[in-house]
């Protein structure tokens, strides 16, 4: 091993818990990477000789790093940083003589997801083949390593087929005060590229689903209150595209994707019941779904939010005002008089304190998902929380809507052009899913669920049966 003794000052505060100097390192490439590197690396007690074809013209280098030739700086070191992009590795080629033994640290990243058929790291060990080639830091931006704005990003993937090569990087990883995760061998590595260049997966489906219904909702909503009435009686509603309409479609989006939240695990547990068994993997499609309930539950909370807001302002609106205004006046020239009515009062009151109900359940469902809540609780009481606190939402949120619609629901004479009103509509997925739960919670249904949940068979041999409940106790309540 060639450790070489430290020729910079101590000024700078190691992290390591002694004084003790560190080994030399080479980084390859005097680019924005290599110098935010060098730089965290020097502040850590790190000697950095940098590689670069210019070492006369390098500028902007921190101070205390050494400049040389590729070659002469692969010499001083046995751990070499490639901070190159790929398209620029055919040079190595030439160095693989000098590079025997050494340890390659691959950081690069591409432009695209599986951009080449092979990692970067695997072309790497193609090109240099003598060479131990590690995969690291390819995660971390070089603005956040000068910046030290880490907080957010800490996670270091790391990967290699030579364990102690691998150590070894991990443990400059460690150094730099980041935290290495070993993700196993050099296989990982077209993984761990492919992680920045994700945008949102998780948001994907809720993101479009959101779009999907939002955009139809819309146009039905144009059709019925706007586009009817002009044509029915030459009225110009187009205001209602400020505040009317988005107070249909934010809650109805809300209400949708709250049952689509819950639609997966019901669709799941009919899947095991027909099966007869949990140990088949459910569908693509399922799976994906029943991963992504986090996130469109957390679109739903933020349509509910939008139409707390929307109906705030009722009260304050030039339109309603006028409404109530003229009602009034028209009453009083007519000398008539509305009667109160005990239950309007009631199916009022009703819906709006089932919708605050249901909106504060909704709300400590939101907050229990913040990593902070959900780590101070155990998986059971997250369960609870989620699961069953989230139907009981369901069920307010519904009985909201329903209460709503009260005497017009389903009467012929809310039709137009024979289309129902939108809440009317948007009823039928909550419904669905709250049906179907039901059934699912009868007892004869729920114990055969239950059984199967922990690992009973239908179809399997009666003598391996108590074999199987054993074996399969380890899954009973693991997150799917
Ligand atoms: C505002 C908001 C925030 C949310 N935040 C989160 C969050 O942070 N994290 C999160 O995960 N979800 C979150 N959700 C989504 C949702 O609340 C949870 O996924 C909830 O647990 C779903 O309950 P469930 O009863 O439908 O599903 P589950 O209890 O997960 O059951 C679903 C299906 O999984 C299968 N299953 C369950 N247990 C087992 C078992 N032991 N063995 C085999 N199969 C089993 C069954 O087929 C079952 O039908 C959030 C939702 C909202 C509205
Ligand atoms: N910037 C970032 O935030 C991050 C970058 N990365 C990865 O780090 C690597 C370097 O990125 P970055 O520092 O931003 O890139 P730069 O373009 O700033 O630097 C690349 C360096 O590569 C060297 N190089 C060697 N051969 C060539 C060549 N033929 N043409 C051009 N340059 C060459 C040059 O150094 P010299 O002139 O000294 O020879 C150049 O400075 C990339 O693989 C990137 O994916 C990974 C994570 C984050
Ligand atoms: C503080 C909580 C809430 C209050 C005060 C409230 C109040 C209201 C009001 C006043 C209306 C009638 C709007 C109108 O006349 O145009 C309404 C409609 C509706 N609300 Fe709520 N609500 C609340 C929470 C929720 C939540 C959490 C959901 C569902 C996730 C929801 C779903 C609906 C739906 C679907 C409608 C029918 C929309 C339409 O077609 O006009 N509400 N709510
Ligand atoms: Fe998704």
């Amino acid at each position: 091993m060639l450790v070489m003794e430290k020729t910079s000052t101590d000024a700078f505060p190691s992290t390591t818990n002694s004084s003790e100097k560190q080994e030399t390192v080479c980084i390859f490439g005097t680019g924005d990477f290599g110098r935010s590197l060098a730089l965290k690396m020097l502040q850590c007690d790190y000697s950095i000789v940098f590689g670069s074809r210019n070492p006369q013209k390098s500028s902007l280098l921190p101070n205390g790093a050494e400049v040389l030739s590729y070659s002469e700086a692969a010499q001083k070191s046995d751990i070499i940083i490639i901070a190159v992009h790929r398209e620029h590795y055919e040079f190595l080629k030439e160095l693989t003589e000098v590079l025997k033994g050494k340890i390659l640290v691959d950081i690069s990243n591409n432009l695209k997801i599986n951009q080449y058929p092979e990692s970067n790291a695997e072309y790497l060990v193609q090109l240099v083949p003598g060479a131990h080639v590690v995969k690291a830091f390819n995660t971390i931006s070089a603005w956040a390593l000068q910046s030290g704005a880490l907080d957010a990003n800490r996670q270091v993937f790391v990967c290699g087929n030579d364990s102690k090569a691998k150590q070894r990087v991990m443990d400059i990883v460690r150094t730099l005060g980041l935290i290495p995760l070993d993700q196993g061998s050099l296989m990982a590595a077209k993984e761990i590229e492919n992680y920045p260049l994700q945008l949102f997966p998780m948001w994907k489906f809720p993101f479009y689903l959101s779009a999907i219904l939002c955009v139809f909702f819309f146009f039905y909503c144009v059709i019925r209150d706007i586009i009817y009435p002009y044509v029915n009686g030459k009225k110009d509603g187009t205001f209602r595209l400020a505040i009317s309409i988005p107070n249909r479609i934010f809650p109805i989006a809300a209400l949708t994707l709250l049952a689509l939240v819950y639609l997966p695990g019901v669709t799941a547990a009919i899947l095991q019941l027909y099966r007869g068994t949990k140990y088949r993997r459910f569908p693509d499609w399922l799976d994906h779904w029943l991963l992504c309930r986090k996130q469109l539950g957390l679109a739903a909370l933020g349509f509910a939010f939008l139409h707390v807001l929307y109906t705030l302002v009722i009260p304050i609106r030039y339109y309603v005002r006028w409404t109530l205004k003229n009602r009034t006046i028209t009453q009083a020239t007519a000398k008539t008089e509305d009667p109160f009515s005990t239950s309007t009062a009631w199916l009022n009151d009703s819906y709006i304190a089932l919708g605050i109900l249901g909106f504060f359940l909704f709300v400590l469902l939101g907050i229990t998902s913040l990593p902070s809540v959900s780590n101070m609780v155990n998986w059971r009481e997250f369960r609870f929380v989620q699961s069953k606190l989230g139907y009981l939402t369901l069920i307010l949120c519904t009985a909201h809507t329903m209460v709503y619609g009260g005497k017009r629901f389903l009467s012929p004479s809310s039709l137009r052009w024979y289309l129902p009103s939108a809440y009317v509509i948007a009823l039928i997925i909550p419904c669905t899913v709250l049906v179907i739960k039901c059934i699912l919670m009868l007892p004869c249904i729920d114990k055969t669920l239950t059984r199967i949940r922990q690992g009973w068979e239908r179809n399997s041999k009666p003598t391996s049966n108590g074999q199987h409940l054993k074996q399969s106790s380890i899954y009973l309540d693991s997150p799917l």
